[in-house]
């Protein structure tokens, strides 16, 4: 059974461990055996220390974030608490500059793929500062970017400390959230009070979709980081342009398990002419004539191959990007062998 992960994004100060704290008082009452994982950007503890008497493990990743300098950390962690715990949930509170499409990354490491299932990506946004944050005149352009893709990616957003703001400022909080992000159910709280059955039953993109009786293109594995509407599904399909591209954020995933060994060659060119939409793939795999296991890596049209000493991982390719057309990359792959 794969472990069910949880990711609370949300600038700082926002209300992410008030959030997390609640949920953790629900869970133990429902007896879960749960793992938090807490990232801080310094080297210093601070949230961490606020968790515990809780009664359950807390991996603290400090000084450095996991959505870039220390994502490796981040996976490693992962692959340490599923193997020696095996929780039934992973609570993963990211730092408040984390740009949620880079932690997705992380937690899409081929070892971990099969072993995790990320149940939604919840963000918390504080009312009181969104519109202010998310100004080109009062941010930098890399702030403003993080926050709207906290937003994007969002599959439930709790917008918090509503205490601490005027009723019309709220509205256009309100406003610019569904037009960032027009699918996702808000919650507007207090000291990000909200019903937790809700919260920890969030649904992602596929299951809108099987909802909607929509056919999924069959592939070994997908799952779906995002989500776009019916509409422009259709239109995606068909080559006509999506309305808009806030509704068009849909950043998926899935998985190619390979049949046996590949033509080395020909799968660096695979990995080279894969289209830009194409974010990231990586993997482990087999190439003919050669003993030791090849780890590749791809991303913004740069590949590196290695052998990999290690002899345990499956050969598995995992790929991340938006709008993949995964028909043609998975009969390209075919081509490999
Ligand atoms: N007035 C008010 N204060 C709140 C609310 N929610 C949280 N707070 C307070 O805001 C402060 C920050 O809350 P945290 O839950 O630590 O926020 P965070 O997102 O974890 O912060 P970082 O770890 O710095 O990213 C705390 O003092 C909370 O008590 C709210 O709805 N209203």
């Amino acid at each position: 059974m794969s472990t069910q992960v949880y990711l609370l994004t949300g600038y700082l100060g926002s209300g992410k461990t008030t959030l997390l704290q609640k949920m953790l008082t629900h869970l133990r009452a429902q007896d879960s055996k749960v793992v938090v994982v807490m990232n801080e950007m310094g080297e210093e503890d601070i949230d961490g220390e606020q968790l515990q008497g809780f009664g359950f493990p807390v991996k603290k990743l400090l000084d450095g974030c996991i959505c870039c300098s220390i994502r490796g950390e981040m996976t490693e962690s992962l692959k340490e608490i599923i193997t020696s715990i095996q929780p039934d949930k992973i609570l993963i509170e990211t730092t408040g500059v984390a740009d949620p499409v880079d932690v997705i990354d992380g937690l899409t490491h081929p070892e971990l793929y099969e072993s995790i299932e990320l149940k939604g990506i919840i963000t918390v946004v504080d009312a009181s500062r969104f519109s202010e944050l998310n100004s080109r005149f009062q941010s930098t352009s890399a702030l403003v970017k993080t926050i709207r893709n906290q937003v994007k990616y969002a599959d439930l957003l709790l917008v918090n400390k509503i205490d601490m703001t005027a009723d019309d400022a709220l509205e256009k909080v309100k406003r610019k959230l569904s037009e960032l992000n027009p699918h996702a159910p808000v919650h507007l709280t207090i000291q990000s009070d909200m019903d937790l059955h809700t919260l920890l039953t969030v649904t992602r993109l596929p299951d809108h979709v099987a909802a909607q009786g929509e056919a999924v293109s069959h592939v070994p594995v997908q799952k779906s980081i995002g989500r776009m509407s019916a509409v422009d599904r259709l239109k995606q399909s068909l080559g006509l342009r999506t309305s808009s591209p806030s509704l068009f954020n849909s950043i998926e995933t899935f998985s190619y398990p390979f049949a046996g060994p590949v033509d080395g060659a020909r799968f660096e060119d695979f990995l080279y002419s894969l289209p830009k939409n194409v974010y990231r793939a990586k993997g482990y795999v087999l190439f003919h004539g050669r003993e030791e296991l090849i780890s590749f890596q791809h991303t913004d049209n740069q590949v590196h191959l290695f052998p990999f000493e290690n002899h345990g991982p499956k050969m598995v390719a995992v790929f991340i990007g938006e709008g993949m057309n995964r028909d043609k990359m998975i009969a390209d792959l075919e081509k490999c062998y």
